[in-house]
């Protein structure tokens, strides 16, 4: 079994050579610290206690101490990525947590990170190097992912079922780790096992680590034989659909809605584009009078692997590296913004001109209203509106840092009251609506099983009243822009049709004049499809209003 550490505060006035001197052999200085060692707890005799009381009378019981200095309870057999990765899954499970990029967040984080391993596990492990959030991206990442596939294995290789139902959720996301770091990183699965185990039993009890032995054992001995036990994709419609979740992991509901959409075969890719690694693509921004030529030069001088995007001449798309980007503050700076493609060939649909107004309806986080503002050219206001006021300052400081404030003018408000209290018209309307995000699951690892049937039901509802408010703010002759990250018809073809039935002084604009042939459906509306154009799916109708007055 592992073994835990201690971390000894020294005081100032007492070398720690001279707790060394005393167990010579099993202490070491702490990493963090000058004044601090560690010892194996079981080494820690009744002599180093005695002497840690003799040298200080500040030396910290467990919890903040006066000194201010804390006893830290390191464990350094425990690879920091594995509790990391485990506390994270339990805390996204918990509902207190998103599977968002690890490796966006700064150093700060990584000390949270390890503060709720501390809180959770009751020992801390050596600090995360940049390998580890990388590792612990994957990880968190992969297992939310893969977790109904995992899960049917786990259950498949526990002696009982029950063992499975009433597993401690901890023991759950240490098996979810390591049958996911077999099954889809590769990772050598002896030296994962022994791993696995430890963290078991050092954060758990020695009965866990026995469980966590025999099951993923057998998932090697099965692996190696070429037999997992899957289910066959056989039976009715039903039976098929749910054997297909199970094996590509995604809920059954929209399995079977997308067999019904689009076919099991386009379903099924459907599927294994959702479960590949997600790719960013960088907007440059221009109007800090940066080229993507310039960008080209950076990414290549951090060795970040990229490809110029073919659809639009300011985007670069990233494959790996977002970390390095992250690093070298080509974000904080300004110089470029992190935005899809899909999200980018919207803002074509739009096509601001210089000199118009045009209200961005639910603008925040800005992606989009960041990008109009800079096709403006320095001539024109954009009015960015949403509900939520987080969101917005995000928007105002990211308009500030892209040298965008004098056309961007943020308002926290509903949509559906903003007619009422500022009676305004825009040559341009966009209501990038609030929608599933069923086009996005590639990136929002967590999305999918957080999403219901019902919801896209409820969404519909929210969908045409933001549509409606949205329609009254365009002048007569202008365009309503109607979009969302959705790839199902319910929230897109669907709520405009019903929107022209509710509104006749509107009609379809066409899109194809603003974007590449394969982008746009027979009825004139903008599509990206992820297996198709390998980008988020997205939808966008380009709608115009009449200059004639309808009653
Ligand atoms: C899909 S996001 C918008 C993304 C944004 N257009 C961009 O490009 O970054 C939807 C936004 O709608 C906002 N929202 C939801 N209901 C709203 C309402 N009634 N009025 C205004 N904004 C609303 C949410 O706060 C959220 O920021």
């Amino acid at each position: 079994m592992a073994e835990a550490y201690s971390v000894f505060f020294v005081s100032p006035f007492t070398h720690p050579l001279s707790i060394h001197s005393a167990h010579r052999r099993k202490a070491f200085s702490s990493s963090w610290a000058i004044d601090f060692i560690v010892l194996p707890s079981s080494s820690i005799t009744t002599k180093v206690h005695m002497l840690c009381a003799a040298i200080s009378s500040n030396t910290p019981s467990p919890g903040p101490s006066t000194s201010g200095k804390r006893l830290y309870k390191l464990n350094p057999e425990v690879s920091p990525h594995r509790a990391v990765s485990a506390v994270r899954l339990l805390r996204i499970e918990q509902g207190k947590a998103f599977a968002d990029l690890l490796s966006d967040k700064g150093r700060k984080a990584m000390k949270n990170e390890m503060d709720y391993v501390e809180r959770t596990l009751g020992f801390r492990t050596r600090d995360l190097e940049d390998r580890d959030v990388r590792l612990v991206t994957d990880i968190v990442g992969g297992a939310v992912r893969w977790k109904r596939y995992l899960d049917h294995l786990i259950m498949c290789l526990c002696n009982e079922e029950t063992t499975f139902r009433n597993m401690e959720p901890l023991l759950l996301q240490i098996l979810r780790i390591g049958f996911y770091e077999i099954l889809k990183l590769g990772m050598p699965p002896y030296a994962v096992v022994d791993e696995n185990v430890r963290l078991a039993k050092v954060s758990l009890r020695a009965g866990a680590g026995n469980l966590v032995n025999g099951v993923m054992r057998k998932l090697v001995l099965v692996k190696e034989q070429d037999s997992l036990p899957l289910p066959n994709v056989e039976g009715d419609e039903r039976a098929q659909a749910r054997a297909l979740a199970t094996i590509n992991s995604h809920p059954v509901w929209m399995v079977r809605r997308w067999i019904k959409l689009l076919g099991q075969e386009e379903a099924v890719e459907l599927m294994n584009w959702n479960n590949t690694d997600p790719t960013f693509s960088l907007r440059v921004s221009q109007r800090k009078g940066y080229t993507r030529a310039d960008l080209v030069v950076k990414l290549n001088d951090m060795k970040v692997p990229h490809e110029l995007s073919v659809w639009m001449d300011d985007f670069v798309h990233v494959q790996a590296g977002m970390q390095a980007i992250i690093h070298a503050g080509l974000l904080k700076q300004g110089l470029c913004s992190v935005l899809d493609e899909s999200a980018g060939l919207v803002v074509s649909v739009v096509d601001p001109q210089p000199g118009e107004t045009i209200i961005d309806c639910c603008a925040a986080p800005g992606g989009k209203a960041l990008y109009m503002a800079s096709k403006l050219k320095s001539q024109g206001t954009i009015w960015a509106v949403d509900i939520n006021k987080g969101r917005l300052r995000v928007l105002k400081e990211a308009s500030r840092l892209q040298n965008l404030d004098d056309i961007i003018n943020t308002i926290h408000a509903d949509i559906r009251l903003f007619p009422v209290n500022y009676p305004m018209k825009a040559d341009k309307v966009l209501l990038d609506a609030p929608c599933s995000g069923l086009g996005v699951l590639s990136k929002k690892a967590d999305l999918r099983w957080n999403r219901r049937l019902e919801d896209l039901m409820e969404l519909k509802e929210l969908q045409d009243e933001l549509l409606d408010a949205a329609a009254s703010l365009v002048k007569p002759g202008g365009v309503l822009v109607y979009s969302t990250c959705s790839i199902d018809p319910a929230e897109n073809e669907a709520r405009i049709e019903a929107f022209l039935l509710r509104h006749p002084e509107f009609d379809v604009d066409p899109v194809h004049r603003f974007l590449p042939p394969g982008f746009v459906t027979a009825r004139g509306f903008y599509k990206s499809n992820p297996v198709r154009h390998s980008m988020d799916g997205s939808f966008a109708a380009r709608l115009i209003r009449s200059k004639v007055c309808f009653a």
